[in-house]
């Protein structure tokens, strides 16, 4: 049976100091090197054994699918990283305190540029010290400046049904290591989420989510490898 496992990488650096992240390459933490590892002492406990990998190109990503797959001896499957599931980019919000900007824009407005469907943060500017147009791992790809979810699904949603949706209809079973809102993106696709319901979805750090899909990959209700 096709299976799909999800998980947000583990705490990261910016995660621990509340600070809006998005594009930014952070760690992840002693906390989040953790959790990812608990991740994938939990897909050895049940079974649930990678075959196939994606991951975005964002280091705290990436190191949680590999701390993971270490601890269920699946270091050697086949992995692709790519930026179409990279973290929605958090523009001009990028660095910035999540407690600090409630505090001068207040909860509301922050709360839009967080968790609204359609409404982007304000765009960074090009001269900031974020702006990451010139990083050697973007060449070539038009690095946004901003993006809501919205702008997420737009890229994250065609990538899933060129590429992943593919390996899972041979039968693999894919492993996706990602970022709160990519994941969200997926997530809202999968399980036919309404933009006006996407804002109570929360994802949390190193905890994987399962889909099991039919013969002709329609996904079942998604559950949390822990409950399971
Ligand atoms: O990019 C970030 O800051 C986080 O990974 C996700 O942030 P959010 O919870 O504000 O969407």
């Amino acid at each position: 049976m096709p299976t799909l496992i999800l998980v947000r990488h583990g705490q990261s650096q910016w995660n621990l100091e509340n600070r809006f992240t998005g594009w930014w390459d952070v760690d992840v933490t002693e906390k989040g090197v953790a959790e990812a590892r608990a991740a994938g002492q939990l897909l050895k406990e049940k079974g649930v054994l990678p075959t196939r990998a994606f991951t975005s190109v964002q280091k705290r990503a990436i190191k949680t699918l590999h701390l993971a797959l270490e601890e269920c001896d699946r270091l050697w499957i086949p992995e692709t990283k790519d930026w179409r599931l990279n973290e929605r980019h958090y523009g001009g919000l990028t660095g910035l305190n999540k407690a600090e900007t409630a505090e001068k824009h207040g909860e509301e407005q922050v709360k839009i540029w967080r968790r609204s469907f359609d409404v982007p943060p304000p765009p960074l500017e090009a001269d900031s010290e974020f702006d990451l147009a010139g990083d050697a791992r973007y060449a070539g790809i038009d690095v946004p400046n901003t993006e809501s979810l919205k702008l997420t699904i737009e890229r994250v949603i065609p990538y899933w049904q060129e590429e992943i949706l593919p390996e899972l209809a041979k039968g693999e079973t894919v492993i996706i290591s990602a970022h709160g809102n990519s994941l969200r993106a997926l997530v809202k696709h999968l399980s036919n989420i309404p933009d006006d319901e996407i804002t109570g979805l929360e994802i949390p750090t190193g905890q994987p989510i399962v889909y099991e899909f039919d013969a002709e990959l329609n996904p079942g209700e998604y559950y949390y490898l822990k409950d399971a």
